[in-house]
Formats: structure tokens, sequence, C-alpha cells
């Protein structure tokens, strides 16, 4: 089952990976026309009631497979009202080519005839709402007619992302829906149609999976997400890294609790971070209360950047864990504890393939073997797991993604302190494992843009300018 939203983003996968929409839409019209054979035989009078959509062009491409049947082409809406090149570009192949095209200006002058086999492509996953006219007036038309219906992708009517249908629907006698089933349908009389969208499209991050971060228009500050990162003691470069990370990401605030011995360090990294000190050299129980407070106050936690491994550090983490039931990113040395504890916490644990086989994870050296590990091991844990590598594989056990950007250059210092802290800022507003598989390509791509420009010798530092455009555009792949 997939819903019109990651559908898109599949779409788009897809065309990263070599495969235009434009093929799609051959492969689906090639589909529509076959489950049209199945239903009526050569000679049938064939009606394809098409929209200005892609619905439409898909029906479009359903003409020409269809040459042995009597088929009428219905355009609702002026030809240069047609909304994409692919279905405009199939459209005028369809009047060059001679068909019996047949424009409809006007809900009232449609004129269905009587077809033996009426083509519904008013319709897919672009609409938005109860049928406006012409498609309202027209789908009543179609059900009134006694011709067997065919819908393309979903019967017009009915929405493609809740399968419920606001006012007037087309009732169709079969669904041909492509690469996945829609939600709403019913199973009978549904074909699901391989239009040829690797599974690579679905598995493998790609520029369609950033359509999760589209912001609204009326964000109001704070619906962004604030986030805590809890670090720093014998390191303090990684928190202040993770928190300008976090920044980059889109959070709309981002403060840093660090012993106050290196408060005054961690804030030399950035004047614009806001550090919550709290007493000692590192955190211990003793300091705990003041972070536990602090994490109340925050949409999504990111424990462990510089902490150290000392004893007394570990078993804070553990007591925080053991209270805390928010979201957290837990990274580097703080991970080794998640194993041990039993919390009400959502967690995004972010391994290196080290770190994993630490927290008693399995070891798998081909990557596609690790996507079934790390899957199994997420589920046993009850967290979700990013664990980084040359491919990265992001589990929460039922789903699972696999990245590929990033490169050898990013093997340098403070680069897992830039994924931890974006990981953060989306995991505030995103499921764990989107949060896990966006950071991951956004950190990753921000680091091939540079490798591309400069060459090797990049700081992580030089990750946080390229974050931005590597989540919300500007990207040339
Ligand atoms: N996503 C994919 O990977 C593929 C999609 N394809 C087809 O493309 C379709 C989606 O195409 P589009 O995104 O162009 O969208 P649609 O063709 O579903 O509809 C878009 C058009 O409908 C109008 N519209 C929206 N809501 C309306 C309403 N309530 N009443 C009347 N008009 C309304 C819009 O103004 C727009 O012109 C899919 O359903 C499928 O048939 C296929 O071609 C191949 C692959
Ligand atoms: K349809």
């Amino acid at each position: 089952m997939i819903t019109a939203d990651r559908m898109a983003a599949v779409d788009e996968n897809a065309a990263a990976l070599g495969i235009p929409r434009k093929q799609l839409m051959e492969s689906s019209g090639n589909a529509v026309a076959r489950v049209v054979r199945r239903v009526a035989d050569p000679g049938a009078a064939v009606a394809l009631v098409c929209g200005r959509g892609n619905n439409g062009g898909d029906a479009f491409v359903a003409a020409r497979f269809l040459d042995d049947y009597d088929v009428t082409v219905h355009l609702l809406g002026r030809p240069e009202s047609i909304g994409t090149d692919i279905a405009r570009e199939n459209w005028a192949t369809l009047t060059a080519a001679d068909y019996d095209t047949r424009v409809v200006h006007d809900s009232r002058a449609f004129e269905l005839g009587d077809p033996d086999v009426v083509v519904d492509a008013m319709l897919g996953t672009g609409a938005t709402g109860a049928l406006r006219q012409p498609e309202r007036h027209v789908a009543a038309a179609i059900n009134e007619a006694p011709a067997t219906v065919v819908a393309v992708d979903v019967p017009s009517g009915v929405d493609a992302d809740t399968g419920e249908v606001a006012g007037v629907a087309v009732a169709a006698d079969h669904v041909v829906t492509f690469h996945d089933a829609k939600p709403g349908l019913d199973d009978d009389e549904v074909t699901v149609a391989d239009i040829g969208i690797p599974e690579a499209a679905e598995l493998f991050t790609g520029p369609g999976d950033r359509r999760l971060l589209s912001r609204p228009s009326d964000a109001h500050k704070g619906a962004f997400g604030e986030i805590l990162v809890v670090g720093g003691g014998p390191y303090t470069g990684a928190p202040a890294l993770a928190a300008q990370a976090a920044m980059r990401a889109g959070a709309d605030l981002v403060r840093v609790a660090c012993p106050r011995a290196v408060a005054r360090e961690v804030q030399g990294f950035e004047e614009g971070l806001i550090v919550r000190p709290f007493d000692g050299e590192r955190l211990t129980g003793g300091n705990l209360g003041h972070v536990g407070r602090l994490a109340a106050d925050h949409d999504a936690v990111v424990f462990g950047p510089g902490l150290g491994d000392h004893e007394a550090t570990l078993a804070a983490v553990r007591d925080f864990l053991d209270d805390y039931d928010g979201r957290a990113v837990i990274d580097a040395d703080a991970l080794a504890v998640v194993p041990e504890v039993d919390t009400e916490a959502t967690l995004l644990c972010t391994p290196h393939q080290g770190e994993l086989r630490g927290m008693g994870g399995p070891r798998a050296d081909d990557w596609r073997d690790r996507v079934d590990a790390v899957a199994d091991f997420a589920a046993e844990l009850d967290h979700t797991l990013l664990v980084k590598g040359a491919y990265d594989v992001v589990s929460d056990g039922d789903r699972s993604r696999v990245n590929r950007t990033g490169n050898p250059g990013m093997t340098v210092g403070g680069t897992g302190d830039v994924l931890a802290g974006a990981a953060g800022a989306l995991l505030a507003t995103q499921a764990p494992v989107d949060a896990g598989a966006l950071a991951a390509y956004a950190n990753g791509l921000a680091g091939d843009r540079i490798v591309d420009r400069q060459g090797y010798g990049l700081l992580a530092s030089d990750l946080l300018p390229e974050l931005p455009p590597s989540l919300w555009g500007g990207v040339d792949e």
C-alpha cells in the first residue's frame, strides 16, 4: 500500500535513477490497455474519458495500444489547459496520428455515446477535494452508463491518500493501479500493474524523499522543533558541530547542555549557540537533574557527541533514559547503554558498524544482508537504527531504507556529529526512520558536493553550509 505523497517521492527517485516519468506513463498506458483487453474483445467501443493531468495522460497512451478497438478519446477541458508536458505531448501524438479525439469545453456538451467500456482517467493521485465540474457531471454520466468501467490508478473522486470519497466518485468495475495498491481500493477489483519502477527507487534514499520537508507557508516559530544537544566533556567540538548541524537542518532553536568547564570553549565555535552549562567536568548523576529538566522542554534531544565513556557518565545516560519519554538521537559513547535500558523514549541510534557490534548488534559484510540484520536488531531493541557505512542502513524493524550518498573523504572526524545533529532536528518533525534516512542522505550529499567541487581534504564543519541546499533544493543531480 502506498500513499499519493510517497508515490510522488518514489517517482522522483526513479527519475533520479534515469527513468523519466514519460517512460512510466508509457508503461502505465500499456497496463491500462491490457486490462481493457481483459474485459472486452477487439472491436468493442472504448471511451477514454481523460482529465488534464497525468492520469489523463496514461489514457492518451492507452489509446495507442488499442488500435484494434473502436476508441474515442474525450478530453475534459481545452488542450492548452493540459497540466504537464508529458500529457500534452501524448495528446499531441493522438491528434497528429488522427485518433478520434473530442474536446469537452462544457460539461453540458459531454456525450459519452454508448461504449462497451469506459476508461475513467479523469483524476488520479493529483486530485484534491470533491470533484469539481466538469468531472462531477461526467462521473455521474459514467455511473449511469451500462458500460464496464475501468478506472486508471484510482476511481476519480476517491482521495488517493485516504481512500475517502467526498461527494461523487466513479463506480469502477476494475481499477488498474500502478506500482502498489492505493488506500481505499477493494482488492477484488484491483490490478496492480508493474510499471518498471525499480525496487531501488523505494529502498534507496533520493531527492524525492525531501518532499517530506515541504515547510507549510503558515509555519509559526516552534513548528520545526527546539533541539537540545547534550554533549561535551572530554571533547568540545562534537556538541558544537551537532548543534550547528541541527540549526542548518531547520530546527527553530538549538541549545547545548555541556559541562560548565567547557562551556566557553563550546560557545567559541559559533556565536549563535545557546549554551546551558551544568556543573562539573562531565555529565554525572549529580548534574543529571538539570539536563532532564531541559530535555523535557525540547522536541528532541541529541545525546552523545563528545560525552566520553566515563563510567559515571554512562550511568547518568542510563538514568536519563530510564525516565525520559521523548524523542532522542543517541550517538557515540552513549550508544552502549541503549540495549541495557527499558525506556519509554523514542530513540534513533546512530552507530557505525563497530559501535553496532558494541551494542550486541549483528555483523553483516554484504549490505543486503545488513538490511535484514539491522531490521531484526531494531525490532529487538524496539528503537530505530541508522547504521553508518558506505551504505547507511536505517530501520525501525518495520520500514528500512538505505542511503548511498557520501564518500571516503567523510571518514574525517566530526562528520558523525554533523549527522547526529541533523538527525535530531529532523526527528522533531519526522518519523524516526525518515529522520534518519533524510539526515544520512543530506549529510552524504553535502560531502559529495564538496568533494565534487574541491576534491578531498574536507572538514566536518565544511558540511554545515551544504546541509540546507542538500535538504531543500538547489541540488544539481
Ligand atoms: N506518480 C507516478 O509515478 C506515476 C503517475 N502516473 C499517473 O499520474 C497520475 C497523477 O497525475 P497528476 O499528478 O498530474 O494528477 P491528476 O491527473 O490526478 O490530476 C491533476 C489535475 O486535476 C485537477 N484537479 C485536482 N483536483 C480536482 C478536483 N477535485 N476536481 C477537478 N479537478 C481537479 C488539477 O487541477 C490538475 O489539473 C497518477 O494517478 C497516475 O495515473 C503515471 O503516469 C505513471 C507514474
Ligand atoms: K482515475
